[in-house]
């Protein structure tokens, strides 16, 4: 089986790299900028055109939160026209796409779990643009799988991972939001979980279930909590430690405002895939050992 990955450094790309090189039969190429930008729908063409795939994952975004309150324009033509784009190039050569959403596109007032029918509302410029890129997705290639994820981390890139880990080495203590809820999710999962999901699509002829799915984490907690689990895991494999202080959102602005409840329910995917990620603190621990010890 062959993917195509979108972004070469992100870390859902990256972490399907990883997972790849350790299967026989799973081959991921990634393509991303400069050749491949998704504000230029042309070079989208181009990059999907010429390679020969079985599934295209489109798993590269403007992820900036709190920048895409600036950047609206560039936010959209990345998330809305790009992820339009890649699935469109995508259905030209019958490929089915799966693509990457997110949490934030609740508005975070339910006290419940979000399942893949409850009413979107996001409440930032990220989670509008991931919203209409759902949509947009949808309508470009009826093939395809679109997860909606949260609180990405993993040995590659930027993530609350390795900011508390920094931050631990620097200082004693830390203040971290404890009154915004959800599911950390490791991307080494996400990549078991996109592998999994793609085989079954080849394997079922491409009748698989398709459509719309939460793909989080097992378990859930709060940024503080999240935190503690860090600095319960760092001094394991012989990294920092702090003393981590629960505050609420309003002591800590954001120009982008967050959902103070994004669990997400995940029996849709079970039901429909068999597939289930681990629990958070058990993803964690792996991803803490990889990041310190290498
Ligand atoms: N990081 C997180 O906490 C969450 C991420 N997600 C979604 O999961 C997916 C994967 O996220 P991550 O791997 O964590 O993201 P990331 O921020 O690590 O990587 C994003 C990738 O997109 C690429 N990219 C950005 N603009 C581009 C452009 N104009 N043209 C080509 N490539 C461009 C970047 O270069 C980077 O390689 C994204 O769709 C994101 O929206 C969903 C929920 C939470």
């Amino acid at each position: 089986m062959k993917l195509l990955v979108t972004g070469k450094e992100g870390q859902v790309a990256r972490s399907l790299v990883e997972r790849a090189s350790g299967l026989h039969d799973v081959t991921v190429i990634t393509v991303g900028r400069p050749e491949m930008d998704l504000a230029d729908p042309i070079s989208i063409q181009h990059a999907i055109g010429d390679a020969n795939v079985d599934i295209v994952v489109s798993a590269a975004a403007y992820t900036a939160v709190d920048q895409a309150e600036d950047e609206p324009e560039l936010a959209h033509a990345v998330n809305v026209t790009g992820a339009h784009a890649v699935a469109s190039a995508a259905a030209t050569r019958n490929i089915p796409v799966i693509h990457l959403s997110t949490d934030y596109v609740f508005s975070g007032t339910s006290n419940a779990l979000y399942t893949e029918e409850d009413a979107t509302d996001p409440q930032c410029v990220y989670g509008r643009t991931k919203l209409a890129g759902e949509l947009a997705v949808a309508s470009a290639n009826p093939q395809h799988v679109i997860l909606r994820t949260a609180w990405v981390y993993s040995p590659y890139g930027k993530n609350f991972v390795k900011t508390m880990m920094r931050l631990a080495a620097e200082r004693d203590e830390i203040s971290v939001v404890s009154d915004q809820w959800g599911n950390p999710t490791s991307a080494l999962d996400i990549a078991d979980g996109i592998i999994h999901i793609a085989e079954r699509i080849l394997s079922d002829d491409r009748n698989a279930p398709y459509g719309l799915f939460h793909l989080t984490g097992t378990g859930e907690t709060n940024w503080s909590g999240f935190a503690d689990e860090i600095m319960k895991t760092s001094p394991v494999h012989g990294g920092p430690t702090a003393v981590i202080r629960p505050i609420s959102t309003s002591d800590y602005p954001t120009k982008a405002k967050r959902p103070a409840n994004s669990r997400l329910a995940t029996e849709k995917l079970k039901a429909a895939y068999g597939w289930k990620a681990p629990r958070w603190q058990t993803s964690l621990g792996e991803v803490s050992k990889r990041i310190l010890v290498g």
